[in-house]
This record gives structure tokens, C-alpha cells and sequence, in this order.
């Protein structure tokens, strides 16, 4: 065979076996994707796809860059922090995410030297060769998907970046649908200026709660709190004094609560608390305890500190009672502690 049969074949053969691979890598990213478009929250979706991308490329690490504050952030505080964020996230500065991704293109090195003040410990031992991909919603830079590999030759700069680049497309866009609709049920089930749940999801969870009452015979209170003069409040100080006022009870209350009772705003300067599992006497004391409080705990404002008190009235289903005559039950007995209350605090 003449030398340029050869390199024809050669090339020929290079040029399938490069069509096989990306045909390959094409289904894969067809599969991620049918997996995350199942996800509906972004820390179901994130989940599902980082194991995917780790498991199906099979590389040696992959973890979460992320810029403060990122669309994401709430994902990565407090308790709603999945231990797979523990493990494989963390935060860079937006200067240090803006230099890795000038034009927003991934960026491949098998020079990790590069990388070093940002390649978490974990990873350093196996990584050879890494590949991060830009993370961009709403056209902000936010994040960087950081892959690493145990093979030097994996990602070298000189390679082609396409699939690549369609796949930090592709979770962006995901992820930015993820969050929207989380956002518009927070906003359906969320009271904007305290961050509580709102009434009608109060409403779901009573009826939840009796209904499970009725079944399995627990006890089941709630407490009904109003902030006592608080027109005097947004009049004396005004409105956005009032706002923190009405912020810092419902802090208070959440604060102050177990980890199965929840706590909604109902209307104004008025909460309710649901108590699972409590009975009437408990809801009495949990009333005492809320009052006594707030007594004791006046709101740091300004250079000052305002008092604030509340008055709280309990109920507890008995198995009859709908949930408007629980709210009604607790409503009655509130107003008549306000009174007595006011009329001491007067004295
Ligand atoms: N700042 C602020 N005020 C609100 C908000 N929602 C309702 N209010 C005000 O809350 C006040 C509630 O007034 P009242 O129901 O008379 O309550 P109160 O002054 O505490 O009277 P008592 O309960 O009898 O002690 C009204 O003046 C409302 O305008 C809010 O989101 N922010």
C-alpha cells in the first residue's frame, strides 16, 4: 500500500473513531438531560445531575464553584444544605470566578498549579487535568462546575470545547427553571416581609393536622398572638419601624417554637402557631412562655430598645371543632387576655 493510502486510512479511521466518541458523548448528555428534567426543585436537580455528570464521564471529581451572593445561596445555608453541598461546594470570590471565565468559555488546564488556591483539598490528590464550565443566570456569572480527572491528557486547553459548553448551557438554563418555580411557590406560601409561612398555607397545614388527629387520636393546638398597640407603633415611629417590629416577632416566634410547630402570619400584626402533638395545658404554657418573652426581650432599634408585647389566646381540637372555630376558640380567649393586659399595663 502506497504511503498516502496509509494516512488516508489513518485519517479516515481518526475521523470515525472521533464521530464515535462524540456520538457517544452526545447520548450521555441526552440522558442527563431526560434525568434533570425530572427534578423539581434546584437541590433535587443538582443532586441528581452532579452524580449523573461524575458517573456517566466518569471523573475522578466534580464539585460547585460559587460566587456570594448567587441565585443559589439559600440552597447552601442553615439546614437546607444537603450533604452533598457540604462535601462538594464552596465559595470563590467573583473576582477570581471572572478571571477563569473572561469571555464566560470553559476552562481547561492540565497545569493545576493554576488552580491551586481554588481546587478544594479533597480533589488535589487525584487530579491530574481539570475542566471548569461558567455557571450563568439571568446573564450573571455566578458559579463554576469544576471537573477533575486522574488522566493529564483528559482536559488539555488545546481541546475542543463544545460539548462542554452546551452542558454549562444546559444546567444553567435548568437550573434557572428550577429556581423560578421555586420562587413563585415561595411567593404563593410565604409572607414576603417576615419570611413566615402565610395564611393559605396555614389553612393546608390545619386541616392536615386534623385530619391526623382525627385518625390516630393526638392532640393538636394552636395559638392564636397579636401585637398589642402596634397602630400606636407604626404612628410614633412610623411604617418601616412597624415592618421590623412585625420582622423581628415573627423571628422571635419561630425561634421560640419546637421543630414540629410552624408559624404563619394570619392578618396584620397578627400570628398563628400551630402546635403538633400539643395538648390544651401545653398550648397554655407555650402561651405564657411566648408573652413572657417578648416582656423580657424588648427590639434592639436604633440606639434604643423598643418594647414590644403581644397577647395570645390557645385552642385545641377535640375531634368536632372545624378549623375556623379553633381559630375563632383562640381569637376570643386573646382578646380577652389583650384586655386585661392593656388595662394593667394602663394602670
Ligand atoms: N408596618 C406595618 N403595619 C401593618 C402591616 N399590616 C398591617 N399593619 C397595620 O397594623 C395595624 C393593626 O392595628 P390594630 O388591629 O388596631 O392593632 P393594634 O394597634 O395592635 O391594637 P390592639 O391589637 O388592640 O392592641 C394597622 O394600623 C395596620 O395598618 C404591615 O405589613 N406593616
Amino acid at each position: 500500500m502506497s504511503d498516502t493510502k496509509i494516512e488516508l486510512e489513518r485519517k479516515l479511521s481518526s475521523l470515525l473513531e472521533n464521530s464515535r466518541v462524540n456520538t457517544e458523548i452526545a447520548q450521555k448528555l441526552f440522558d442527563i438531560e431526560t434525568q434533570i428534567l425530572t427534578c423539581t426543585t434546584s437541590q433535587a436537580l443538582l443532586d441528581q445531575l452532579l452524580s449523573s455528570i461524575k458517573d456517566k464521564f466518569n471523573l475522578t471529581g466534580i464539585y460547585l464553584l460559587l460566587a456570594e451572593p448567587t441565585p443559589i445561596s439559600y440552597l447552601l445555608s442553615g439546614n437546607m444544605q444537603s450533604s452533598w453541598h457540604q462535601q462538594n461546594s464552596k465559595n470563590i470570590a467573583i473576582e477570581q470566578l471572572q478571571k477563569i471565565h473572561p469571555e464566560r468559555k470553559p476552562f481547561l488546564t492540565n497545569e493545576l498549579d493554576v488552580l491551586r488556591s481554588i481546587l478544594p483539598k479533597s480533589l488535589t490528590a487525584q487530579a491530574q487535568s481539570a475542566a471548569l464550565l461558567p455557571l450563568v443566570i439571568e446573564d450573571k456569572l455566578f458559579g463554576s462546575l469544576l471537573f477533575t480527572d486522574n488522566d493529564k491528557q483528559r482536559f488539555q486547553p488545546n481541546l475542543g470545547t463544545l460539548h462542554l459548553e452546551q452542558l454549562a448551557v444546559k444546567v444553567s438554563l435548568c437550573l434557572s427553571n428550577a429556581l423560578i418555580r421555586e420562587q413563585l411557590e415561595y411567593m404563593a406560601h410565604y409572607d414576603r416581609l417576615t419570611g413566615v409561612a402565610n395564611r393559605r398555607l396555614m389553612e393546608v397545614s390545619i386541616n392536615e393536622e386534623l385530619i391526623r388527629q382525627r385518625r390516630y387520636n393526638v392532640p393538636f393546638s394552636l395559638l392564636f398572638i397579636d401585637c398589642n398597640k402596634f397602630k400606636q407603633i407604626n404612628d410614633t415611629y412610623g411604617h418601616d419601624c412597624g415592618d421590623k417590629v412585625l420582622t423581628y416577632v415573627a423571628t422571635q416566634l419561630k425561634e421560640l417554637i419546637r421543630e414540629n410547630d410552624k408559624c404563619f402570619r394570619y392578618l396584620g400584626d397578627e400570628f398563628v402557631i400551630t402546635l403538633a402533638s400539643q395538648t390544651y395545658q401545653e398550648a397554655l404554657l407555650a402561651c405564657k412562655r411566648l408573652t413572657e418573652f417578648f416582656k423580657n426581650n424588648p427590639m434592639p432599634y436604633q440606639n434604643t430598645y423598643l418594647p414590644i408585647t403581644i397577647s395570645c389566646g390557645a385552642s385545641a381540637s377535640d375531634g368536632i371543632k372545624t378549623m375556623e372555630e379553633l381559630l375563632k376558640q383562640a381569637d376570643e380567649q386573646l382578646y380577652l387576655r389583650k384586655k386585661a393586659e392593656v388595662i394593667n399595663e394602663d394602670i
